[in-house]
């Protein structure tokens, strides 16, 4: 399908929203965000104008052209940059600093654990600076590295580990500390893909048993699709959202029968003419 070309509109200020919920059913609300960051060229404007909600317990993916402002609209979620407008939320509260209750974990796991602590201290390690007791650490610890399939590599260090294996020791760490809300910045792009595949399968297991929030950022458009509830789409920069679509697939998804399924093709398709409309730099009507 052709864009209509009404909707290359680069000079316009405010852009379509994503979708947005009901105060309760409402975790993270995030209103009109733009990111401009200073710079010796001129200011860049990364992000121009981006409105969503993530609802509780929600697996939400983010997808994107290279450069629309995916890590930058993370790190202001997650208060590690401030915004130039606009408003994050979580639980009603604006965020102005990195939430007690919630977990990121990058693509660099090789940067994000520390090579000189044992894979049990690199997990404990956030609980212990959140002052919780030591027997409660344990427990936490060992659920954590059990539900990635780790307990028996307790006592080894990062640098003893498989790329894979290291990224579910990060993943460990991040749910050990029971956050509400977990990003996740292309977590997956430095490993095979028979562990990613393995891994998307356990972040899967991982949120359906723990409930927690996740929003996943991924360049991988099957991965989205494949992970997701939903899957919100940034425009090219400066950036607004593209589409935010329902991923209606069954609940219960394994490697081989969702990948083969019909409607998981369609969405595929769909995601992916977005994307390269997005490239060519079409904007939604308004952006
Ligand atoms: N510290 C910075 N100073 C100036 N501009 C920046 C800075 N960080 C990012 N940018 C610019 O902001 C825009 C968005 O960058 P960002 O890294 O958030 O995009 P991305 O979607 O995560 O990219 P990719 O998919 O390639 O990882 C880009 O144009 C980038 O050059």
């Amino acid at each position: 399908m052709q864009p209509d070309p009404e909707d290359a509109s680069p000079a316009a200020t405010s852009g379509p929203a994503g979708a947005t919920l009901p105060d309760e059913e409402a975790l993270l609300r995030v209103r009109g965000l733009q990111k401009i960051y200073p710079a010796d060229a001129g200011p860049v404007e990364a992000i121009r104008d981006l409105t969503f909600d993530l609802g509780r317990g929600e697996l939400t993916c983010l997808v994107g052209p290279s450069g629309s402002g995916k890590t930058t609209l993370l790190k202001c979620i997650a208060g590690l940059m401030s915004t130039s407008d606009g408003d994050v939320a979580l639980g009603g509260k604006t965020i102005t600093g990195p939430p007690k209750n919630m977990a990121v974990v990058f693509q660099e796991y090789g940067r994000s654990l520390f090579p000189w602590l044992r894979v049990g201290a690199n997990v404990e390690l956030p609980l212990k600076n959140a002052g919780t007791p030591r027997a409660r650490r344990k427990e936490l610890v060992d659920e954590a590295l059990e539900a990635v399939g780790l307990e028996h590599v307790h006592k080894s260090y990062p640098w003893q580990l498989s790329g894979g294996m290291q990224q579910r020791v990060a993943i460990a760490r991040a749910i050990a500390y029971q956050p509400e809300v977990l990003l996740m910045d292309e977590p997956f792009a430095a490993v095979d893909a028979q562990t990613r595949a393995d891994l998307e399968d356990l972040i899967r297991s991982v949120w359906k048993k723990l409930g927690v929030t996740i929003l996943f950022v991924t360049h991988d458009i099957d991965e989205s699709v494949y992970l997701g509830q939903r899957v919100i789409m940034l425009s090219s920069s400066p950036t607004v959202i593209q589409d935010d679509i329902a991923i209606d697939l069954p609940a219960e998804r394994t490697q081989l029968e969702t990948r083969s399924d019909p409607r998981f093709t369609e969405l595929r398709h769909h995601v992916y003419e977005q994307i390269q409309q997005a490239k060519q730099g079409f904007r939604p009507r308004g952006a």
